[in-house]
């Protein structure tokens, strides 16, 4: 396994690989990840992930100083699964000031991107980079940022780039807390109830499938249980699989967003409502 920092290594080290899969992160490696990276090798010869942590998609008053950077651990769980590492600097991912950036579609001012104004167009542009240096035949995103792995499809078909988007499951804690590099800033009682998020989703499923069709009452009783609770809601939304729009019926997604105490946590579920 060979560790890059630099965007000129990297093209030269890929120059000759007739394949390559691609996981970005932003580092801080867990189970999800790795998980990532297995699932690449089935999709090329080479596997390539990079760990950036990328100030364009934090707003200002977000926790991009205290991300945790955990470059050493990260390349040791590395070892193994992948072939290449890609961790530049920040001047190397913005030499000059970036006036250039991809401006993601409507979808991307709701759910995630009321909440973080900005973040998906910061994204966006990352990815966007991270794609054309890399240029590989597959590039892999967990669903576990669901609207996010959604306006990455959007992207990349958009903009014609050739790459095929894979999404993979989320993976989760026994409890069923998805895990997230973010986890880690919970206090011992905030993880014991981190807990909930999870439930509550899985509570809407069962009723969703038991019929239930009013979507926003049940959204409005989400809201209701977690704020009761001490979450700080940023929604929780019942919507179609395929565009993120407001549910119709069959391929749903409920997502949800929320705080408990400084740490936001997301969580999604699919739900397939047979007509
Ligand atoms: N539990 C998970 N299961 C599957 N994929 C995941 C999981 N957590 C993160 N990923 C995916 O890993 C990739 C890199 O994500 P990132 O480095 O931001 O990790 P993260 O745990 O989501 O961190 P954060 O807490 O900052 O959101 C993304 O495609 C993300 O969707
Ligand atoms: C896709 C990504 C690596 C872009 O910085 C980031 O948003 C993430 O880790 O999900
Ligand atoms: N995993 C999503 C990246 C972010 O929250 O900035």
């Amino acid at each position: 396994m060979q560790l890059i920092s630099t965007i000129a290594q990297l093209r030269a080290r890929l120059s000759a690989e007739a394949s390559v899969a691609f996981v970005p992160t932003m580092g801080n490696l867990h189970q999800g990840h790795l998980d990532l990276m297995r699932q690449a090798r089935l999709h090329g010869r080479c596997v390539v992930a990079s760990i950036f942590v990328n100030p364009l998609q934090f707003g200002p008053n977000e926790d991009f100083d205290q991300y945790p950077r955990t470059l050493d651990d990260d390349c040791e769980k590395l070892q193994g699964l992948v072939d290449v590492v890609f961790a530049p600097g920040v001047n190397e991912m913005y030499p000059a000031s970036q006036t250039v950036f991809v401006v993601p579609p409507p979808i991307a001012d709701e759910l995630c991107g009321a909440a973080r104004p900005g973040h998906f167009q910061g994204m966006a542009t990352v990815v966007c980079k991270l794609l054309n240096i890399v240029q590989p035949q597959a590039a892999l995103f967990g669903k576990k940022d669901y609207q996010q792995l959604h306006i990455i499809r959007q992207l990349v078909a958009q903009l014609n780039m050739p790459v095929e988007v894979i999404g993979g499951e989320t993976v989760r804690a026994s409890d069923g807390l998805a895990l997230s590099s973010r986890n880690q800033y919970l206090n011992e009682a905030e993880r014991a109830e981190a807990v909930f998020l999870n439930q509550t989703l899985r509570s809407m499923r069962e009723q969703l499938l038991s019929g239930a069709r009013d979507f926003g009452m049940l959204e409005a009783a989400a809201v209701r249980a977690l704020t009761a609770r001490g979450w700080s809601v940023d929604y929780v939304a019942i919507r179609n699989q395929s565009d993120l729009k407001t549910a119709g019926a069959g391929e749903l997604v409920v997502l949800a967003a929320a705080r408990l105490g400084k740490t936001r946590l997301l969580d999604n579920i699919e739900v397939n409502l047979h007509p």
